[in-house]
């Protein structure tokens, strides 16, 4: 196990998830610095999101711990920013766009008034978040008329404006279009450039991540691999992972995974292929 490093923003030693007589995963060290991008994969089931909910301190460890910023974590943590899986909101929802991304902002002093001051600062901030995700255009129209792409930015537009040092994001390109993927995965990549934000970026489409990947956590059944894609990401791992024949193949510039035979490969395309584009 590795030394503690202070300047780790996240640190789980030896945590084990389990849910009645089910172990989810056991065993996990895993050390998040500042800046760091990290994929987290794997089929249905396998924990992916348990580990967001981990980190966010709603979802308590069997055993082992789990620390941000040097501290146990804890639920309501504004460094901690999260988005959750996208649902597209109710066509009726009035909220503007504006209003969603400032729920960001005070979401851990629901229903307190602000300060004139403070009601100041929260405005510029919202905009700035607007600004960054590039939805000025929109942010005054409500949520629930927007399409599903424009809706996301303001997710990470809301997940941004309390200034998080962690971003936990939970497959937040799923149903968007390519191009929308693009956009919001570079959102998200120029934010932890700008600030050093960790990423930490569950998904099942490896794809429009993949150059932005410095460590990929992949978990499967219980087992799981921390590494470097290009350590991850390799026939020999993932058939030990699946414990059955898989196959990564360099396609130009993409990584076809064939044989996983779960939820990554079964999107529809022939010959059980999951395609990761670089
Ligand atoms: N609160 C809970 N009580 C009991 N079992 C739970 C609870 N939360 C999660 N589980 C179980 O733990 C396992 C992991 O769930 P989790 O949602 O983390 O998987 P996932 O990898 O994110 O899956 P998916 O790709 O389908 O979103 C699942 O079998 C799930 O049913």
């Amino acid at each position: 196990m590795s030394e503690h490093q202070l300047d780790d923003v996240i640190e789980l030693r030896a945590a084990q998830l389990r849910f009645g007589n089910r172990t989810v995963w056991e065993g996990l060290d895993l050390a998040v610095r500042p800046g760091e991008f990290v994929a987290v994969l794997g089929p249905n089931g396998s924990g992916k999101t348990s580990l967001l909910r981990v980190l966010l301190g709603v979802q308590p460890l069997s055993s082992g711990t789990a620390h941000s910023f040097g501290a146990p974590v804890r639920v309501g943590d504004p460094r901690i920013g999260y988005i959750p899986q996208q649902k597209t909101l109710d066509r009726g929802l009035g909220l503007r766009g504006r209003d969603l991304v400032g729920l960001g902002y005070n979401g851990h002093r629901w229903g307190l008034p602000l300060p004139g001051r403070k009601q100041r600062e929260k405005a510029e901030r919202v905009e700035e978040a607007i600004v960054a995700v590039a939805a000025a255009d929109y942010a005054d129209m409500p949520v629930g008329q927007l399409s599903g792409g424009e809706q996301q930015r303001l997710r990470v537009a809301q997940a941004l404006v309390s200034d998080p040092g962690v971003l936990l994001c939970d497959e937040p390109l799923l149903s968007l279009d390519l191009a929308s993927q693009r956009r919001v995965a570079e959102l998200i990549d120029a934010r932890r450039h700008l600030a050093d934000t960790a990423v930490l970026f569950v998904t099942h489409e490896i794809t429009p991540i993949l150059p932005m990947v410095d460590t990929v956590v992949y978990f499967v059944d219980g087992r799981f691999r921390v590494g470097p894609p290009d350590q991850v990401m390799t026939s020999e791992v993932l058939s030990d992972l699946y414990r059955t024949e898989v196959e990564v193949i360099a396609v130009r510039d993409r990584l076809v995974v064939i044989g996983t035979g779960d939820a990554l490969d079964l999107l529809g395309r022939a010959g059980h292929e999951h395609h990761a584009e670089q």
